[in-house]
């Protein structure tokens, strides 16, 4: 059955035709995602939701979308959607980091000269024939000081042009480098030489807990009289209160403002200040944008949902197409291998260790390590998934670490998990061959060569002779087939291991009588999902 995908809010229709000719449904009902109520009804029918910023993607509406498997933002910001709420249902949330930068920042740059020349007011005073020139005093830019705060792609764009202005431009962004400064022409600084120094002060940071009222009324002190706020990022950057009373002041001159507190803002104390140039969310809003976070939105999702490929997802490790094919059979490897000793573990898991082995080093390990995770949680948490997986690791407490080497045995390369927990340690190692299918190559330090069933036993047992003759014979006498059967020692008389691929679960009736066995150590049923 075909994908389907519904677009909440307004979107290209260059998308809708893109879902189409990659074998997705697609529903374009733009105006869905402002009527919370009709969304809550409908989501459950979806694969994916294609949104802007006008969808709230709630805990609740994730609640209700119970098929739901990508979240695909036609744009940058993402806080309008609960990322961890996303996650922990295993719904990937993606979004297009590159498509709009450019306009947005265009929009910075042409709300700083309305600000600074009132051209607004300017405009609306002359076409109301009042030609008022000694009202409208501006200032120039060239030689002013730019204060940027963040300077990733938007930010950097911004300083661009600003150095183009004949700007000093500054910048504050922990994650600047000294190098990308004086790639990009400008001073990097701390926040206070922002608010010390700057004429004019533009904001590009997203918006987290720890950007949420960057600009408020200790910032608003801190800065020179005179000075120009323009926020193109996101509304809740500053404390709209304390701007308004610094408006009211004369502290700040002027303010270009495109995001608002409370979205969409049809009433605001802003409205109709002196000098202050509101748009309604117009950053991204050219056709250049819109057409580039369509196009892209819609192949990201559509990759996805048809082709298992993820590229911009915040929450999970990117997937090209090209590598898609190649590290599928690896996925479904690390799954099992990492099902194998969650389902053998009772404890609680202190550390996991994986390392990557010749060939698997050099593929995308983020994916295998997720995947590893999710098969190690699965046992426990019935629909974790590779997006799920590491934050419920992290949640638990988990210790993960990863190792790469390069080849040093005889297979090409293999993935091998070593799970701590209190009172164990526990190892097993496995590789693909040119099958595809997955194979378990070591458990214990214990070398074999056992492929992967769907129902397994798996035993630890005493190396003794009569143990092919148990297993055999109770499974025998209950007509479940043994389709494979691996032994392993580490010496003769030591620690032994048995391993069956069964035709049919193992029935449960009799695993008592098996564990009475003084042969066996333990013994565990196992079940994989080898499918495809
Ligand atoms: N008005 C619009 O229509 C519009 C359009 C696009 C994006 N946006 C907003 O602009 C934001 C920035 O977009 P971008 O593409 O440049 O994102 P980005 O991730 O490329 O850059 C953000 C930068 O902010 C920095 N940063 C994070 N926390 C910081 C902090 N506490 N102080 C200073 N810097 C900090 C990061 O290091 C990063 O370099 C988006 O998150 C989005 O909310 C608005
Ligand atoms: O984060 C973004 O990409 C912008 O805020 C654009 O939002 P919009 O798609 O709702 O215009």
């Amino acid at each position: 059955m075909a994908p389907r995908v519904l677009v909440s809010d307004k979107l290209s229709p260059t998308a809708v035709q893109i879902f189409k000719d990659r074998g997705v449904e697609v529903d374009y009902l733009p105006d869905l995602g402002k009527d919370k109520e009709k969304l809550l009804e409908v989501i459950g029918q979806y694969d994916g939701l294609a949104i802007r910023s006008a969808t709230k993607v709630t805990e609740k509406l994730i609640a209700a979308a119970t098929n739901l498997k990508v979240v695909g933002r036609a744009g940058i910001g993402v806080d309008n959607v609960d990322i961890p709420a996303a996650s922990r249902r295993g719904i990937i949330v993606m979004n297009t980091p590159f498509g709009n930068s450019i306009t947005t920042a265009e929009h910075a740059i042409a709300l700083m000269f309305a600000v600074a020349r009132q051209l607004p007011e300017a405009n609306a005073s002359t076409h109301a024939g009042k030609w008022e020139k000694n009202r409208f005093m501006g200032v120039e830019i060239t030689g002013k000081t730019l204060g940027v705060i963040g300077c990733g792609n938007i930010g950097s764009i911004v300083a661009m042009r600003g150095v183009g202005l004949k700007m000093h431009v500054i910048a504050y962004d922990p994650f600047l480098s000294e190098g990308r400064a004086s790639e990009l022409g400008v001073e990097k600084v701390e926040l206070e030489d922002i608010f010390a120094r700057s004429d004019f002060i533009t904001l590009h940071t997203p918006m987290t807990d720890r950007t949420r009222g960057i600009i408020n009324k200790d910032a608003f002190a801190k800065m020179k009289d005179g000075v120009r706020i323009i926020n193109c990022a996101r509304g809740g950057l500053i404390v709209e209160a304390d701007l308004i009373e610094a408006l009211k002041s004369g502290k700040v001159a002027g303010a270009g403002i495109d995001v608002f507190e409370t979205e969409p803002a049809t009433d605001s104390p802003l409205f109709g200040m002196e000098n202050v140039v509101c748009t309604p969310h117009l950053g991204a809003s050219t056709s250049e944008a819109q057409e580039n976070v369509a196009l892209q939105v819609a192949e990201q999702m559509s990759d996805y949902l048809v082709k298992g490929a993820v590229s911009n997802a915040i929450n999970m490790p990117s997937i090209t197409a090209e590598e898609a094919p190649r590290l599928k059979p690896f996925i479904k490897l690390a799954e099992v291998l990492g099902a194998f000793v969650g389902q053998v573990t009772e404890e609680p898991i202190q550390e996991v260790e994986i390392l990557f082995d010749g060939l698997t080093a050099e593929m995308n390990t983020r994916a295998l390590v997720s995947a590893t995770l999710a098969g190690l949680i699965r046992p426990q948490v019935a629909d974790v998934n590779m997006v799920s997986a590491p934050i419920m690791a992290k949640e638990r407490g988990v210790i993960l670490s990863e190792v790469k080497r390069d080849k040093s045995g005889v297979f090409d390369g293999y993935i091998k998990l070593t799970v701590k927990t209190k009172s164990k340690t526990r190892t097993i190692a496995g590789t693909c061959f040119s099958d595809g299918k997955p194979r378990f190559i070591q458990i214990k330090g214990i070398n074999l060569d056992a492929e992967v069933g769907e129902h397994m036993l798996y035993t630890t047992n005493a190396d003794v002779p009569g143990i092919i003759g148990l297993l055999g014979s109770i499974c025998g006498s209950k007509g479940v087939n043994i389709a494979n059967f691996q032994l392993g020692r580490n010496k003769p008389g030591g620690d032994a291991i048995a391993l069956l691929y069964l035709d049919a679960p193992f029935p449960q009736d009799v695993l008592a009588e098996l564990r009475a066995d003084p042969k066996i150590e333990s013994a565990k049923p196992l079940h994989f999902d080898v499918a495809a």
